[in-house]
């Protein structure tokens, strides 16, 4: 055999980025510039990005984020790589129904995954943290619920007006999420799952959660799972983390534990997040879970990690479960060096994270090869 055809055959991903809004094009030039240095060590894949405008200041110029045709033009790629969109001239249901939702929702990405540990290198702010008692993977569900879209309002500004936001909570959503968290779950070595509700006060959308939740479950007669009311999650998150792995929990409810978890596990500018359609029928969607930080844009010190581990989540999601453990492993020994942005308590800027991250790449990956990373390092 000729040395040629013994060479695996490397992979070509086309990506679509859409950095948008604040600091979103930051981070994601620096997520682009890491993706690409780790495809040039392992020689296992490539990526091919091609990026999309969409963002506020296009909004702002047509009155649309995403142009005629545009969702379509998405369903090519692989993956989708996307920053944050919320900009201050643009009322914030505008921006973010325009264009995050526009391609969660029609692409059916039901599965939010947003895992938190404490990186190591970092810390967490609560006072009984020991190394390994936060790590906890929440599953969002991303396309219904208190985000389904049904309301209105009606006599607008007059002393009688009303407004509805109603949450939309069906059988078919609830199901093929709660099985997915348990798969999830099951994975997992803990093999544990907690049922986020609150099916005291919502007696309807939250009771028929926790019904097909209890169904799901008899499934997964090795996945041990137990329910909480949401208000006592957070207590339960702050005072007793070890004794959380996987989470399950509505779209709104979800979303503001996913923040709390941030904090806690050490930073916001850390934490990442995998919208997924399990089918594969439609391209997944990648991001940081921060927003645009208009406070912090522009000035170059957006912490980049939180991009970095959900461009690991997208490799990991397109098959390359070394490589993204490996691109994790070069991010913790960077910040074990101390080479960290403010909010993680250090003093870098995001191009000398970036750089950091990049050369550690080069000669930890570089040495061992398909990202395989050998413990003692
Ligand atoms: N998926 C998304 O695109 C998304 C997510 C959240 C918020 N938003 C939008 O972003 C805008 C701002 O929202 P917000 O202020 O509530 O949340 P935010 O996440 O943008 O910022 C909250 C705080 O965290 C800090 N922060 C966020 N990311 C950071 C990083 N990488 N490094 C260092 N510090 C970081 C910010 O500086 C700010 O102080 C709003 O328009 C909102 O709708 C969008
Ligand atoms: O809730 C949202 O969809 C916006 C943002 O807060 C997020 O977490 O993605
Ligand atoms: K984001
Ligand atoms: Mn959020």
């Amino acid at each position: 055999m000729s040395p040629s055809t013994i060479h695996s055959v490397r992979k070509i991903y086309k990506i679509a980025s859409i950095p948008a809004d604040g600091i979103g094009p930051e981070v994601i030039r620096a997520g682009i510039q890491v993706l690409n240095k780790l495809a040039s060590v392992l020689g296992e894949f490539e990526f091919h990005f091609n990026d999309f405008e969409w963002g506020s200041k296009v909004y702002k110029k047509t009155g649309q984020y995403i142009p005629e045709g545009g969702l379509d033009s998405l369903r090519d790629y692989n993956a989708i790589l996307f920053g944050a969109v919320g900009d201050p001239d643009v009322p914030d249901h505008i921006s973010l129904w325009s264009l995050r939702l526009a391609i969660c929702q029609p692409f059916q990405q039901y599965a939010n995954l947003r895992p938190t540990r404490v990186l190591r290198g970092t810390s967490s702010p609560l006072r009984n943290c020991p190394p390994g008692s936060l790590d906890w993977l929440i599953v969002r569900e991303n396309t219904e619920g208190e985000y389904a879209g049904q309301g209105g309002r009606t006599h607008i500004g007059t002393p009688w007006e009303v407004a509805t936001e109603v949450a939309i909570f069906s059988r078919h959503g609830i199901e093929r999420l709660m099985r997915f968290a348990f798969a999830c779950a099951q994975k997992r070595h803990r093999r544990k799952i907690t049922v986020v509700t609150k099916s005291n006060a919502q007696r309807n959308g939250l009771v028929l959660w926790d019904e097909v939740a209890a169904a799901v479950a008899r499934d997964f007669p090795d996945v041990e799972m137990d329910k909480m009311l949401v208000d006592a999650m957070t207590v339960r998150m702050t005072l007793h983390p070890e004794t959380i792995d996987t989470m399950v929990a509505t779209n709104l409810h979800a979303d503001i534990l996913s923040d709390l978890a941030a904090a806690l596990a050490g930073s916001i500018g850390v934490a990442p997040t995998s919208n997924l359609d399990p089918s594969r029928q439609y391209p997944s969607m990648f991001e940081p879970i921060h927003g645009s930080a208009g406070d912090i844009a522009g000035k170059g010190i957006a912490n980049p990690i939180a991009t970095f581990w959900t461009a690991a989540e997208m490799i990991r999601w397109l098959g390359h479960e070394g490589a993204a453990d490996g691109l994790m492993h070069c991010v913790e020994n960077v910040c074990e060096r101390g080479i960290k942005t403010r909010d993680l308590g250090g003093s870098a800027n995001t191009k000398e994270v970036t750089e950091a991250v990049c050369n550690e790449v080069e000669s930890v990956l570089g040495q061992t090869g398909k990202g395989r990373v050998d413990s003692s390092q």
